[in-house]
This record gives structure tokens, C-alpha cells and sequence, in this order.
């Protein structure tokens, strides 16, 4: 799986992506799929090219292959983001709704150092738990759990020997079109 997500990287270059007010986040970015998340000065949004103008690649058959696994009737996924935390990245609570079918649930796989998960209800400061994510880890945000607030409130550098450098790469499966 590593070496698809180094050919994914090479087909489309990790981002810096800036909030519509122009605020870097933490997070470097990029995606596979017919679309791809995209965060810059015109807001947030699935768009059907990399910044750079070309199309995303495909999502490799490893990483689908976990999709397949872990979910049960599901659609297929139409994207798949890349995060690469450094050393310093971490991001904010969220809910993840910006998905036309929100029946269809979220998969994450978690490459690399680990990282301290933050996961709430769905109501935004409610209770909270905490748990690491290690390097294998799947996260599946489905049925009641799809809309619930989450984050990663840091990384732990230097915990895998996986990646060539320190950081996190984590890969996020959705159902983004309807
Ligand atoms: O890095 C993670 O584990 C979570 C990523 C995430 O929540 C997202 O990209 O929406
Ligand atoms: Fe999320």
C-alpha cells in the first residue's frame, strides 16, 4: 500500500491547502478518485481536478481493497483524500457532511506515526474520547456514528519506522457524488 500511495503522490502532488479566509492549515493534501477535496480561497468543495489542472488518479486497488473489507452494501467510493501530517500537523473537530449521501460511510486508514483521535457526538462540544490511531488502523464513521465531531489533536513523531520521514499519512474513503 505504501508504495501505490508513493505513485499517488508522484501522479499528484500534496497541496498546502489555505481556509476561504486564507488561513494555512496544518494538514498537506491531496486525493484520489473522480473527485477530490479541495480547500482554498473559494471554500471547500469536491472538485474533478487537482489544483494543478490535472485529473486525479485512480484509487489504488489496495487501498479500495479495504473499503471492501470493512463495509457491508456500501456504493463505491468516488474519492479518496490524503493527509500528510508532519511532526506539527493536527486538525480541528469536525463533522464530515459535505457528501451528497450521508447513508454511505467514511473509512480511514491511518499510515506512519501515530495519532491522538479525537472523536465526540454529533453535536459540537459535547463529550469527547480520545484513542491513538497506529500505522494499520482502520476508522469506519457509518450508520449513527457518520455524522459524529472529529479530529487529530497531534502526532506522535518517530513512533513507525514506515514512512521515509516523520508524519502521518492518513487515507480517508467517501461516497462524495450522488
Ligand atoms: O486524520 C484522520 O485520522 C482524520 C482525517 C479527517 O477527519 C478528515 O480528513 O476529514
Ligand atoms: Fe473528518
Amino acid at each position: 500500500m505504501v508504495e501505490d500511495v508513493r505513485q499517488l503522490l508522484r501522479a499528484a502532488p500534496l497541496v498546502a491547502p489555505v481556509t476561504p479566509r486564507g488561513q494555512p492549515l496544518s494538514v498537506r493534501m491531496t486525493s484520489a478518485g473522480q473527485v477530490g477535496w479541495v480547500t482554498d480561497r473559494r471554500g471547500y468543495r469536491y472538485a474533478d481536478r487537482h489544483p494543478s489542472g490535472t485529473a486525479w488518479p485512480a484509487i489504488p486497488a489496495s487501498i479500495r481493497a479495504v473499503w471492501d473489507a470493512v463495509t457491508v452494501q456500501a456504493r463505491a467510493p468516488d474519492s479518496c483524500l490524503v493527509n500528510w501530517y508532519g511532526p506539527e500537523a493536527r486538525m480541528g473537530m469536525h463533522q464530515d457532511r459535505d457528501e451528497a449521501d450521508l447513508t454511505q460511510p467514511v473509512v480511514s486508514i491511518s499510515l506512519g506515526d501515530d495519532a491522538l483521535f479525537r472523536i465526540g457526538n454529533t453535536e459540537r462540544g459535547g463529550k469527547t474520547e480520545s484513542l491513538w490511531l497506529r500505522s494499520g488502523d482502520v476508522v469506519v464513521m457509518g450508520g449513527d456514528a457518520r455524522l459524529r465531531y472529529h479530529g487529530v489533536d497531534r502526532i506522535a513523531p518517530g513512533t513507525s519506522t514506515l514512512l521515509q520521514a516523520p508524519g502521518r499519512i492518513n487515507l480517508t474513503m467517501r461516497v462524495a457524488m450522488a
